[in-house]
């Protein structure tokens, strides 16, 4: 059944059939309504946007072409989804205070860049489609995204063209930590060409849904946040729950691998949907980046992937990147190889003509299995509510079938995110994430800093110079100075003595799913199958520590047995007022008399950490109605 989204009063709205509603193309995904060609969009400012055709899927919402009213060229992209998905959420806050036309504009001039591959918001705003509040924002039109000429050409893109991209990527890194943000998401399907003339010059990093502060301070791994990102480039921090700006840099190395035709160890290995096993093999394999990557070429591998790799490699987690240096380490190879680095980016490859760009929603299925589900789980889900308190919604899913069987997913593909967005505690009726079952991260090895030179300076040797803050760094700060705790790393080989990662057994992760983007920080309503079970139980949510959720399920109660516990465990006043509430509600004509209501807010403590993120916004918990499934 799909996800079940609740307008603000509360209604169940998706999820019922409603008399002429489009059917939804994915049953397992609430996915914003349908917007038919022709509506008019209203923005916060004012200005109309018309809806053009529908260019394209992610994971959560649907982009359409649009048009100013009044204009005829459909310049113009409209993403949109439910209210209630923390994505697009996340990426609308990101663009209003980081990416305006004029920080993009100034960041160009002082870069000397002609062009840079960060994309802006237009204009953003709610409309209401079928009794369902979505979100919307307007941005530019780009062109196709790479992954279709990945594809089409025998997942292969050309050694030039590789160098080109990253360098054009670096550009939009440099952009986005300059911000204080990590992008974390860099695939192939978030790359897009420019639209139009000269369009193929140049290539956006698009989906900022998962962009988030990136710290300099303590490596503090977030079970909240672990294994962010898309499974087969997510970067070892990332699997930790820690943004860094290393972890960036890691991404993008993983991509350009699998770009130059080779298959990651993870990948090959078929473990993707084990994010501790590829977390695992990624810390292997960074260990040792020169034998890693042989085993990984036929011939020799590729200089300037060699070079970046282990630059990566020793990147301390609190480190500010050498952006110049590592462009460096690609132009220069361009340079040999006499490919300017200008120009449309090439993507036919020797044996192969790659077809003419498009932004057709035609792409191959992906047919997935499943894992198995036989038993009972409990969830955490968000649901709409306002744009700053997400409300979780307490349910039980009883998942019947043993087998989901083989899952056609019709989005598109690799893009086709779906991201599990909830702590699936599997098992024993009294489902417990305990403080135990938090990683463990054991004491660290003593890792010599290697810093390269700042930004613009002189271009010999690109990986042997020493690190100097940048002017930008030397006015905010941004780069910390190496402390104790900074010359320690959370990497060493093999994983095992750096990184201990131990769950409860009753505790699943979201399941990986190839070429998916993942958020585990349960901001996100999720996919739901099978039937939806209101049940009884006390929630305890502590938000300034590792533990992340203590979920006690209790004995069915009569509504005058109902207590409410809030997370600081001050249950006396505030649960007899919400006992009075329950009550009032259990008294009301609709409601369960033997199921009492609990309605708990968990507000965020502040947090001394300056790296908050927007995902995680203050936090309401309610007890659900019943959800028909
Ligand atoms: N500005 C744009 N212009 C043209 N096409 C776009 C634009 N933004 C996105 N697209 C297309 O829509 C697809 C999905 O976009 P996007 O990645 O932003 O959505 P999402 O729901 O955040 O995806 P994800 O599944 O990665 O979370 C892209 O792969 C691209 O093909």
């Amino acid at each position: 059944m799909p996800r079940a989204v609740k307008t603000k009063t509360g209604a169940l709205a998706a999820g019922v059939p409603k008399k002429g509603s489009a059917p939804k193309r994915n049953k397992l995904y609430a996915m914003p309504e349908k917007i038919s060609e022709g509506t008019i969009l209203t923005d916060l400012s004012k200005a109309q946007w018309s809806i053009g055709s529908s260019i394209g899927t992610g994971g959560f919402g649907e982009i359409y072409s649009a048009c100013r009213v009044g204009e005829k060229n459909y310049n113009y992209v409209v993403k949109c989804e439910p209210h209630g998905n923390g994505p697009l959420f996340v990426e609308m806050h990101f663009y209003m205070r980081n990416a305006k036309l004029e920080d993009i504009k100034r960041f160009q001039r002082e870069h000397g860049l002609k062009s840079l591959g960060m994309p802006y918001m237009i204009g953003n705003g709610s409309v209401e489609l079928k009794g369902i509040k979505h979100r919307f924002i307007v941005m530019p039109r780009y062109g196709s995204d790479i992954s279709k000429f990945f594809l089409t050409n025998g997942r292969r893109i050309p050694e030039g063209t590789i160098y080109r991209l990253a360098i054009q990527m670096l550009d939009v890194y440099e952009f986005i930590h300059s911000c204080g943000y990590v992008h974390a998401d860099l695939k192939a399907a978030n790359i897009l060409l420019g639209y139009g003339k000269d369009g193929n010059n140049q290539a956006y990093l698009v989906d900022y849904g998962l962009a988030s502060h990136y710290t300099t301070k303590d490596f503090k791994p977030d079970p909240k946040k672990m294994h962010n990102g898309t499974i087969e480039y997510t970067s070892r921090d990332a699997h930790q729950g820690v943004p860094t700006m290393r972890a960036d840099f890691e991404i993008l190395g993983y991509n350009i691998i699998e770009w130059s035709g080779s298959q990651l160890p993870w990948v090959k290995n078929n473990i993707l949907t084990v994010p501790t096993k590829v977390q695992k093999a990624k810390e292997e394999f960074m260990a040792d980046v020169p034998n890693s990557l042989k085993t990984l070429y036929a011939k020799s591998v590729p200089g300037p992937i060699i070079e970046y790799m282990k630059y990566v490699a020793k990147l301390e987690y609190n480190e500010t990147p050498d952006y110049e240096n590592c462009r460096k380490i690609f132009s220069s190879a361009l340079k040999d190889m006499k490919i300017p680095n200008s120009g449309e980016l090439l993507f036919a490859t020797k044996n192969k003509e790659s077809p003419a760009p498009s932004t057709s929603r035609a792409r191959p299925k992906l047919v997935e299995r499943r894992s198995a589900a036989n038993d009972t789980s409990v969830e955490l889900c968000a649901s709409d509510d306002d744009d700053d308190d997400v409300i979780f919604e307490e349910k039980e899913v009883v998942k019947k079938a043993p087998q989901r069987t083989l899952k056609t997913i019709t989005k598109r593909s690799p893009k086709t995110a779906v991201s599990p967005k909830r702590a699936i505690v599997r098992g024993s009726p009294d489902v417990k994430i305990s403080s135990k079952s938090t990683p463990k991260i054991t004491p660290l090895r003593k890792r010599r800093s290697t810093s390269f030179s700042p930004s613009k300076a002189p271009r010999s040797s690109p990986l042997a110079k020493k690190s100097k803050p940048t002017p930008r760094e030397a006015v905010n700060g941004k780069r910390s100075t190496p402390n104790t705790s900074a010359s320690y790393t959370t990497r060493s080989t093999p994983v095992a003595a750096t990184a201990n990662i131990n769950f409860s057994p009753a505790i699943s992760l979201s399941t990986a799913r190839p070429g998916k983007t993942i958020v585990n920080d349960n901001t996100t309503p999720v996919p739901r199958a099978g039937k939806t079970y209101e049940f009884n139980f006390e929630l305890d949510v502590s938000m300034d520590a590792n533990v992340v959720v203590n979920v006690k399920r209790k004995k069915k109660a009569t509504a005058n047995s109902t207590k409410g516990v809030d997370s600081t465990g001050q249950s006396s006043s505030k649960s007899s007022r919400a006992t009075a509430q329950s009550t009032k509600r259990d008294q009301t004509p609709g409601n369960d008399k033997n199921t009492p209501v609990t309605r708990v807010k968990v507000r965020k403590l502040p947090s001394d950490d300056a790296c908050d993120s927007p995902r995680t916004p203050a936090v309401t918990v309610k007890k659900s109605k019943r959800i028909v499934s």
